[in-house]
């Protein structure tokens, strides 16, 4: 065997390995979704339920604001506030918030306005998330902190569930992302992304204890966070939610998915959108675990099919072809699944609609990767950050 042939039988090796990994994986997440999503939540005693303070940071108004903001006036829990918080006098959300707290004035509701947090501070780092979060953080009265986005929509049994699980040895709730049912294609391709792409990776690294949060509901202890450096050492960073998952984890505590789903329904939405969403996300996950430059495209249905194919024809004279189509029509199959139990029944959409988003989705995801690499420059909510390796940020 030449040097050359030593080599290509090592790379097919590889791949083939890679291949099996990556059906471990789909079905790691099959049953761990399976076991653990839309379930009863571990039972906890009223006395073992301590309050919560809901933290909302706002930027702006959506058409569906006031409907999401208000479904959490109505949770099914002892003791919570709920603390608003937005940046600039002049935002719009600010009446949205005040609407409400009027409409039900026996909620403990407060509004928090502006940056001067404390001796004068202004500024307390670049995530503009954490900043907006501060005031209400620091006014926070209760031990268990919800940290909840303005798109999301909380269900009746949502807070509940989530401090079921808020055992002793518990730092960090998470739940995992997925999209109310909104109309038109771009409400199904983001159910199809966070059902299928998304629940698969979140999902299994959940099971075996791998770092895949996602910051826009969660449930964390006080503590952990006064005892990390406080909120302020995460503004920092973008992706706060990771660098707070880890902390919990360097104190000891764990961190479980809650069976309940974070229900994103904000009423801005669109494709193009998604994909800058998606394309911050990218660069955040590239800038923290570069590692993943590597390790994303290969845990892709088309680029490991491309790859996979090569190597069992080179290896076993398999046709590449019906193999790449075998492989594409058991990884749509197996997402299907996963799909439905995230959905937890049968799909809201048709089943060409689904294979339309995702075919697209697929398609689309190595071409959003290389723009991932383009640029390290970050837009988010209209202010412009440069990442650096590590996943820290610096304004501009
Ligand atoms: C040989 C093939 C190996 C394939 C490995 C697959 C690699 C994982 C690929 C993609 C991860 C996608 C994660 C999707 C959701 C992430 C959303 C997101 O970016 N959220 C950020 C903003 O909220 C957040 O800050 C980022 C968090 C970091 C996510 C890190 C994900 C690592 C997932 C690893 C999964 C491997 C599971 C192995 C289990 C056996
Ligand atoms: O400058 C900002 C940006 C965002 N935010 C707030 O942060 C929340 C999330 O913002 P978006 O919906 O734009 O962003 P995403 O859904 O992409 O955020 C997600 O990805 C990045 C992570 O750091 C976040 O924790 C996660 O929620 C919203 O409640 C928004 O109002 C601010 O308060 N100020």
């Amino acid at each position: 065997m030449s040097i050359g042939q030593i080599f290509a039988f090592s790379i097919a090796v590889a791949i083939c390995g890679g291949w099996i990994f990556v059906w471990i994986i789909h079905i790691a997440a099959l049953l761990y979704g399976c076991r653990k999503l839309h379930k009863a939540p571990p039972t906890i005693s009223p006395e073992d339920l301590q309050g919560v303070s809901i933290i909302k940071p706002l930027t702006g108004v959506d058409p569906n604001l006031f409907y999401n903001l208000e479904t959490f006036f109505n949770l099914n829990f002892p003791a919570y506030e709920i603390l608003f918080s937005v940046h600039d006098e002049h935002d719009p959300a600010i009446m949205v918030v005040q609407k409400l707290i009027e409409k039900y004035p026996k909620v403990d509701a407060k509004l928090f306005i502006g940056f001067d947090f404390f001796a004068g501070v202004k500024y307390i780092g670049p995530n503009g998330k954490v900043n907006n979060m501060m005031k209400p953080f620091e006014a926070a009265k209760y031990e268990w902190i919800v940290i909840s986005d303005s798109g999301i929509k909380a269900e009746k049994d949502s807070l509940i569930d989530m401090a079921s699980f808020m055992k002793p040895d518990v730092g960090l709730v998470l739940q995992m992302p997925y999209a109310c049912t909104r109309k038109g294609f771009a409400g199904v391709y983001e159910k199809v992304y966070f059902g299928t792409m998304a629940a698969r990776n979140c999902l299994s690294a959940n099971s075996v204890g791998i770092n895949c949060s996602t910051g826009m509901s969660c449930m964390v202890r006080k503590t952990v966070i006064e005892q990390s450096g406080g909120l302020a050492s995460f503004s920092k960073y973008l992706a706060e939610d990771f660098f707070i998952c880890e902390a919990t984890k360097k104190l000891g505590y764990k961190v479980t998915l809650s069976n309940k789903l974070a229900m994103q329904n904000s009423g801005n939405y669109s494709l193009d959108n998604f994909h800058k969403r998606l394309i911050r996300w990218g660069q955040l996950r590239f800038a923290m675990l570069p590692t993943l430059i590597i390790l994303e495209p290969l845990g892709e249905c088309m680029f490991m099919g491309v790859l996979s194919s090569w190597a069992v024809e080179y290896l076993f004279g398999i046709s590449s072809m019906a193999f790449f189509l075998m492989h594409v029509l058991t990884w749509f199959l197996l997402d299907y699944f996963l799909l439905r139990i995230t959905e937890n029944g049968p799909l809201p959409f048709s089943k060409s609609e689904f294979l339309v988003a995702w075919l697209l989705r697929e398609c689309a995801s190595f071409y959003l990767s290389m723009r991932c690499h383009g640029t390290s420059l970050v837009v988010w909510r209209h202010r412009k950050y440069r990442l650096r390796w590590g996943g820290t940020i610096e304004e501009i």
